[in-house]
């Protein structure tokens, strides 16, 4: 099997990304997807998204992370997708396309998505952690000296333990810089690592941070391994609404990769 595909990243999260506007992706072939994400035997990626066609909106996003499976939201590759629907002359300055997690908003302009994520109206506050859904599930902890950090041990001893278990959670761990900025390293689920950057967590971090008072601003830089984005929000009576993940969405390369089963690595 003949895959064109593009490759993209987001402050070095990386997905490859497949235009499926004929819907002729096998999208149930969980080996493909696992393949094309291999950085030995394949493209590489952190994930993978399908633009498939949408009768209402601009497209619809399917996102699935390396280990093949579908999953829930992903901000970087929101980003990522809206960067190349644009490429491809689906829209000129700003898109709504539909995603597992409902509708996005989002506006590109020379090389920046700016996204709409959804609105967050429940954030649980523990005495070391938060715990928020921005689109994917996220757990929140700030630590000290996070450059020393080990979030591979201590990320995947959170997402594996109680009370998320198999289903799991990303976890991300956040330290306090000067000026309102934070500095974030991700655990990812579906990855099952670091990855450099996560959309959907820094959104998370943004918003928990606001909750327990370690910022009053409603536009947050993040520092993460890949680069920097920027979350925004407005607080409500209940929540949070007009959340936006803003930052680079870059092209790397495109090609094609034949796909010869799971057997024929
Ligand atoms: N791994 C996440 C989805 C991708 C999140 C991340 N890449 C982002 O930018 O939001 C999960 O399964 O919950």
């Amino acid at each position: 099997m003949d895959i064109t595909f593009y490759k993209y990243q987001g402050t070095g999260n990386d997905f490859v990304v497949i235009d499926n506007r004929d819907l002729s992706f096998p999208r149930e072939n969980t080996d493909l997807v696992h393949f094309l994400c291999d950085r030995r035997f394949g493209v590489g990626a952190d994930g993978l998204m399908l633009l498939n066609p949408s009768d209402k909106y601009d497209f619809t996003m399917v996102y699935f992370n390396s280990d093949g499976t579908e999953s829930t939201m992903c901000g970087n590759g929101g980003r990522c997708l809206v960067a190349f629907a644009h490429k491809l002359g689906v829209f000129e300055k700003e898109t709504t396309f539909d995603a597992i997690d409902g509708l996005h908003y989002a506006t590109y302009n020379d090389g920046i998505t700016n996204l709409q994520m959804i609105d967050v109206n429940n954030v649980e506050v523990y005495e070391n952690h938060c715990f928020l859904n921005t689109g994917s599930p996220h757990h929140v902890q700030m630590v000290n000296n996070i450059g020393a950090y080990d979030v591979k041990t201590n990320g995947e001893k959170i997402r594996y333990g109680a009370p998320y278990f198999q289903e799991g959670t990303n976890v991300n761990f956040v330290e306090s810089l000067n000026n309102d900025k934070f500095r974030v390293r991700t655990y990812e689920r579906g990855v099952e690592n670091e990855t450099l950057a996560c959309g959907t967590g820094v959104t998370a971090v943004a918003i928990a941070m606001y909750e327990q008072k370690q910022t009053t601003n409603t536009k947050i830089p993040l520092k993460v391994e890949g680069g920097e984005l920027e979350v925004s929000f407005e607080p409500t009576e209940n929540g949070y609404k007009n959340v936006f993940l803003k930052g680079p969405a870059t092209f790397v390369f495109n090609g094609n990769i034949k796909y010869h089963g799971k057997a024929n690595r």
